[in-house]
């Protein structure tokens, strides 16, 4: 990716056998319905689309929902941005699978890559044998929510209603998590010349003593999420103790700035790969429960935009 003006996304499609993932991507790909049924065993296909004027190479693998062919499958999932779990809202067993199979199989090879739960073949809630026995949106969402999937989608390749959207919002999650990276990725960028004037490099930088931050508080500058002495300048009062305690191996933010006896401690910053974000709109200080700190740090993970920069102790 370049800037977010091109970008290339991998979305694979998982699911109980003969639940409409190839005509779905068959549909989507080339508007045409397959009637007949030719199980797959692996097949990939790739289309250009366009989202807020950035082209997408959208990668599309389609997979076997058949357990003979399991060994092959996490040829599918390397490296994957998204994952499609599919099930007939006419096969109840479809969607039992995804809570008892199909997650646990995408978590063990993606455990941090979005999947989307869509509900396939939605044309058979109106016509055919299982007329009003189709599963609910309402029982599919349910799903969906107790696999923590990033949305419920619903589609007929058949009749082409929603398959458009399915992959739009399959898109869009990768698209959306790829802007936020390169926003934070700007922010640390720019925001540290701003702030941080005298701070050492941001790829390797010394911390002062342990027993100095023990004893010391520090301040988090509200523009770039470093540790400051600028009292109640820029940020809020954040005591390095607890801030040490609680992220023991990894730190969300850099120390820079530092004064005081000479660095014995070297940390080593991994940019843009922070679990946890600070704002800067509450004060900790380090009187502050560790448990209600945690979980302060905890309810803000998603707040922040500000640079984030994973310091790992050695
Ligand atoms: N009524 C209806 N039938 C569909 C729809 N999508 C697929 N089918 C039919 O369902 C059968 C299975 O479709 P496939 O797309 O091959 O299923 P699959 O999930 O790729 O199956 P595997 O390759 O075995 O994993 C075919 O006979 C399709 O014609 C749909 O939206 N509505």
């Amino acid at each position: 990716m370049n800037g977010l003006t091109e970008l290339s996304v991998k979305c694979v499609l998982v699911g109980d056998c003969a639940v409409g993932k190839t005509a779905l991507l068959v549909r989507f790909t080339s508007e045409t319905f397959p009637d007949s049924y030719k199980p797959t065993v692996f097949e990939n296909t790739g289309v250009e689309v366009y989202m807020d004027g950035v082209q997408i190479s959208l990668g599309l693998w389609d997979t076997a929902g058949n357990d003979n062919f399991k060994q092959i499958r996490p040829r599918s999932y390397q490296q994957a941005d998204v994952v499609l779990m599919c099930y007939s809202v006419a096969n109840p067993n479809s969607l039992a699978s995804i809570q008892r199979k199909w997650i646990a199989e995408v978590r063990e090879n993606l455990p941090r890559v979005p999947v989307l739960v869509v509900a396939t073949q939605t044309d058979l809630r109106e016509v055919g044998v299982h007329r009003g026995s189709c599963i609910s949106p309402a029982e599919g969402k349910r799903v969906a929510h107790e696999v923590h999937a990033k949305g419920y989608l619903e589609c007929s390749s058949l009749s082409n209603r929603g398959v458009q959207q399915v992959f739009e919002y399959a898109v869009r999650t990768v698209f959306n998590k790829h802007k936020k990276r390169e926003r934070r990725r700007m922010f640390s960028m720019n925001q540290c010349k701003i702030c941080c004037s005298n701070s050492v490099s941001h790829d390797e930088i010394y911390a002062a003593q342990i027993k100095y931050w023990l004893s010391s508080s520090y301040h988090v500058c509200s523009a770039c999420g470093h540790v400051h002495k600028w009292k109640k300048k820029l940020g809020i009062t954040f005591h390095l103790e607890t801030l040490c305690n609680v992220i023991s191996k990894y730190v969300c933010v850099s120390v820079c700035d530092v004064p005081g006896p000479v660095p014995q401690q070297q940390l080593h910053i991994e940019r843009d790969r922070c679990d946890l974000r600070l704002t800067t709109s509450q004060a900790f200080r380090a009187s502050d429960r560790m448990s209600d700190f945690r979980n302060v740090l905890r309810s803000h993970r998603v707040l922040s935009h500000r640079c984030r920069t994973k310091i790992q102790t050695e």
